[in-house]
């Protein structure tokens, strides 16, 4: 469903800090897999993401959505088939506008929109009715500024907008990585019942090798640009959060001290 061919990106060509980040990328993403996207600091993860959400242009290759030749598209076209969580949940959500204001905003996405009208009496039910079963008391917080949640919650209705209207690709940049133990946890948790109750194919970058292993159907690693490991849901399940470890030192050389703290 999703097909990268040949992606290349270098940023500031021709100039003292010229920076090759993807070197002919390929990668097949098939409905409904569950990505996680593993790798070294600069590795060109985040880079992807953008090139795929349109945020950032590519300088070469190819990128197909379902057929639909995308590479070129606009971004904000794009939005309307992407579904995207960033670690800054600023990006996300809008911080000073209500849950209820932010939930009907993603509601009319690709749609015109009046924040009068989309604020509909209808959907409130059919909202706390969703939030309620994410579990973290958010239904009754409708009419509560989104700043005033808490970090999880927040990532929670991020999250919630993202597959709103059941994006054909849903972009997970670290969505976790500014949350505590506990309530990444819990978010991880959310993330995949939410994923697997719409059917949503997924491309999930993460520094936690427990989340890499634990969730998803997938496990790709990159390095300096390049894809170094794919493995299947049977190759990851055969592996211990030790092996992976070692799997990366083989491919990177080393390993950064936030994915061993997290094990
Ligand atoms: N807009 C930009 N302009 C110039 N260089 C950039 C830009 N965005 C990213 N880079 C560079 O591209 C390289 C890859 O960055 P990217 O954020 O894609 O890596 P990453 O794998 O997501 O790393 P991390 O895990 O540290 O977030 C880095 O060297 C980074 O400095």
């Amino acid at each position: 469903m999703l097909k990268l061919q040949n992606l290349s990106k270098t940023f500031n060509p021709g100039t003292p800090i010229e920076n090759t980040v993807l070197k002919n990328l390929s990668l097949q993403v098939k409905e409904k897999d569950f990505i996680s996207l593993l790798g070294s600091n600069g590795a060109g993860k985040s880079t992807l993401l953008h090139l795929i959400a349109g945020t950032y242009e590519a300088d070469g290759g190819l990128i197909l959505l379902d057929g639909q030749d995308i590479t070129y598209e606009k971004a904000h076209v794009r939005a309307k088939l992407l579904g995207r969580v960033h670690q800054d949940p600023r990006l996300s959500v809008s911080p000073s506008m209500t849950l209820l204001e932010n939930l009907s905003l993603a509601d009319a996405k690709g749609e015109s929109f009046s924040l009068k009208k989309a604020v509909d009496i209808k959907r409130i039910s059919y909202y706390k009715e969703q939030l309620a079963s994410l579990g973290l008391g958010l239904e009754s917080k409708l009419h509560t500024k989104i700043g005033l949640l808490s970090g999880g919650q927040r990532q929670a209705v991020a999250l919630f907008m993202a597959v709103m209207k059941k994006p054909k690709l849903l972009l997970l940049d670290e969505h976790t990585a500014a949350l505590d133990p506990r309530t990444s946890e819990l978010i991880m948790k959310v993330t995949e019942s939410l994923i697997q109750k719409e059917g949503i194919t997924t491309l999930m970058v993460t520094h936690n090798m427990n989340h890499a292993l634990a969730y998803g159907n997938r496990l790709v690693m990159m390095h300096e640009g390049e894809i170094v490991e794919d493995l299947s849901l049977e190759e990851k399940a055969a592996l211990s959060t030790k092996d992976l470890i070692a799997l990366f030192q083989k491919n990177a050389h080393s390993v950064e001290d936030r994915m061993v703290l997290q094990v």
